[in-house]
């Protein structure tokens, strides 16, 4: 049985921190500091948003965050003209005298951009390659000029210069390139690239346990099936440690001994990781050969002693 420890504080949402993350964040601060951009990049469920999101906030400014999606425009990052305010002005006053006065302007929302670039907030651009490299061309005159320029805005101002506390952490998935858009390179220039890589079963288990409050034996034995299944699989395609959490905690909320002779635990372990190692496996039946493989490594799951 999964034995929640009390006294360990649970730290669901920040981002558990070993030397190698401190050292890696204290680093990137200080690139930021002195107006570099950062990019985390590295398969997915590596840490690379957490990591983002905890060098952001020791900037302690307001943080705007932007998703990449292919259909991500200037509109969505400088702004737009959202409709029209009308304003109707009656004056009757004197009863012989009527006078009426109508203002029509259309008005203005700025976009998500412009509001960090003017007001000087962290931005972080979360899978910046999944966007259209025509829409992350501005950030070049961003990052090289210090300017925004406001085309296609039907502003009067050309352009809003940068404030000098405005920074951008980007993050992406290398895997994604191929099916993507290739990330511009005159981008990738302007940028500190650091990689992102899945930790060792051992800093994985100390994540899971004080996530979750679980132990870090009972964590460890889950991080080290995930970890086997993970070599199973082509680079960077197999189960993260989102997956190590997932297991971590349905076991302990439905009381699910860590175990690989329990088939509740064998069950449980076949729910989650499945799908996804199917997906890696070059097999006539992915799905039942995921199955078979990851029933066999759930059957070696033994905790042992701290
Ligand atoms: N150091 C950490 N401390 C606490 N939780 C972590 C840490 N690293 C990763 N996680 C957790 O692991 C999961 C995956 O992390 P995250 O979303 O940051 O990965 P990612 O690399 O951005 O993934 P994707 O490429 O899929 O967006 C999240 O649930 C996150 O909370």
């Amino acid at each position: 049985m999964t034995v929640l420890k009390e006294k360990i504080k649970k730290n669901t949402k920040g981002l558990v921190q070993d030397d190698e993350t401190k050292d890696l964040l204290s680093r990137s601060l200080q690139y930021l500091k002195a107006g570099y951009p950062i990019h985390f990049t590295g398969p997915t469920g590596a840490g690379k948003t957490s990591l983002a999101l905890a060098l952001a906030k020791k900037r302690k400014k307001p943080v705007m965050l932007i998703h990449g999606n292919h259909e991500l425009n200037n509109s969505d990052l400088i702004g737009d003209f959202t409709g029209y305010t009308s304003q109707k002005h009656v004056d009757n006053y004197i009863r012989s005298v009527y006078k009426k006065e109508e203002k029509v302007t259309e008005s203005w929302h700025d976009g998500r951009l412009l509001e960090a670039v003017k007001n000087g907030y962290t931005l972080i651009y979360d899978e910046f390659t999944r966007s259209q490299p025509n829409t992350n061309n501005i950030f070049l005159s961003i990052l090289e000029e210090n300017i925004l320029p406001l085309y296609g805005s039907k502003l009067t101002e050309p352009f809003v210069r940068v404030h000098p506390d405005f920074c951008v952490i980007f993050t992406s998935n290398p895997a994604e390139y191929a099916g993507v858009f290739q990330t511009q390179d005159a981008l990738l220039d302007r940028l500190i690239t650091i990689h992102v890589d899945y930790k060792d079963v051992d800093r994985e288990a100390a994540i899971v346990s004080e996530k979750l409050g679980i132990a870090k034996n009972e964590a460890k034995a889950i991080t080290q099936l995930v970890a086997d299944l993970r070599k199973e699989c082509k680079e960077d395609t197999g189960p993260s440690l989102r997956a190590s959490l997932m297991i971590a905690k349905l076991a302990a909320e439905a009381d699910i001994a860590i175990d690989g002779k329990d088939e509740d635990f064998q069950k449980l372990c076949t729910d989650i990781l499945g799908h996804q190692v199917s997906r890696c496996l070059e097999a006539d039946q992915p799905l039942n050969a995921a199955k078979d493989l990851i029933i066999k490594a759930s059957k070696k799951v033994k905790v042992t002693e701290e």
